[in-house]
């Protein structure tokens, strides 16, 4: 494994083994975490009538993937909406690598080095793949939007963002594309295409809301090893997901909401069983094993016996490194 190709350690821990425990103490709704990257208290946000989030206290734990799922209407994505700059609640405060992030802008909120992608994809039809990723780049410091779309102004600066954005493209297949507009992709292209343009700023907590919902089975299992990626590279993963074998094979943590409200957290295996997961979702005297793997054994097998799999499944290593253009000298635009 090449030097770049390595995968990063925190503290001398390897992310993808690294098996202690995430709870800092007992596990349970809004359990303090042993390393925590948000910490949420009394976040609550209703429509009309309806307390869509009412959160007491959550952690999402740093170097992880956690899962947060929920029947619908639980106010998964409306707590997302609220983390990430998009809503304001009606009350409460979090935090965000210990800076308080109530009420900062998704915009500045990306600086920081939090970023999320969309139950429906937000890419641009119009433009062309690598016009989106340039749009993603404009998050970063110093970056504005409308140097991000025209060639020439920004000098090495833009070069540099090309690579990284020709780098990105290539791990996620697309690079084929990337003169293509984006409206010509397929609805799993155009995921991964969001969670590329994601990583243009190099984010620290990366957030997808329902990343698999509408894809392909063919491109599953290519964004469930993007996602697995994420954390090989250092990233902190929080998804929202519905079906319950993805989560059981790639999240180390899920979070349960159901009326708002958390009511489950731990280990996959641990939370599936759960009766009080089961009747949330299923309503309650149902006998069912939800990490049943049957699922995910036939998505394999329609894998393998589709040839149109343009994807690969191996570990694509870095995805987002440090760039470095040899013979770059004119910086930020200079
Ligand atoms: N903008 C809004 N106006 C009115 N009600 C809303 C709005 N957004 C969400 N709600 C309501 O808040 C509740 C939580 O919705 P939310 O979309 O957050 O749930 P969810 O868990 O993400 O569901 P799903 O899995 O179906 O996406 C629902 O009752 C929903 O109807």
């Amino acid at each position: 494994m090449s030097e770049q190709n390595a995968v990063p350690k925190h503290e001398g821990v390897d992310f993808m083994t690294d098996t202690r425990p995430i709870a800092a103490d007992e596990t349970g709704p809004g359990c303090k975490k042993r390393d925590p990257i948000v910490v949420a208290e009394n976040i609550s946000r209703s429509f009309g009538g309806i307390n869509a989030v009412d959160v007491e206290y959550l952690e999402i734990p740093r170097h992880k993937i956690t899962a947060l799922i929920g029947p619908n209407g639980a106010g998964k994505t409306t707590l997302f909406n609220l983390l990430t700059g998009f809503d304001n609640p009606n009350s409460g405060k979090w935090q965000f690598e210990g800076h308080n992030i109530a009420g900062v802008s998704s915009y500045k909120l990306a600086r920081l080095g939090m970023v999320r992608t969309f139950q429906l994809t937000k890419v641009m039809g119009k433009l062309t793949v690598m016009e989106n990723m340039r749009l993603g780049a404009a998050d970063q410091p110093g970056e504005r939007l409308s140097k991000a779309l025209f060639k020439g102004i920004w000098g090495g600066r833009e070069k540099e963002i090309t690579a990284q954005a020709d780098v990105l493209l290539e791990k996620f297949k697309l690079d084929a594309k990337k003169n293509d507009y984006a409206a010509s992709l397929s609805g799993g292209q155009r995921k991964l295409l969001e969670m590329a343009r994601s990583l243009m700023v190099r984010p620290k907590l990366v957030m997808l809301d329902e990343p698999m919902a509408g894809v392909n089975p063919a491109l599953t299992q290519s964004l469930l090893d993007h996602i697995k990626n994420l954390k090989s590279e250092g990233m902190t993963v929080l998804f929202v997901e519905h079906d319950m074998n993805m989560v059981r094979h790639i999240a180390d943590w899920v979070v349960v909401m159901a009326e708002g409200k958390i009511v489950a957290e731990g280990p996959p295996a641990d939370v599936m069983k759960n009766p009080a997961v089961i009747d949330a979702y299923l309503g309650a005297h149902h006998d069912v094993d939800l990490g049943d793997a049957e699922g995910i054994k036939e998505l394999e097998a329609e894998l393998e016996a589709d040839e149109e799999s343009i994807v690969g499944t191996e570990n694509a290593g870095i995805i987002a490194p440090e760039i470095v253009v040899s013979g770059l000298e004119e910086k930020d635009g200079k």
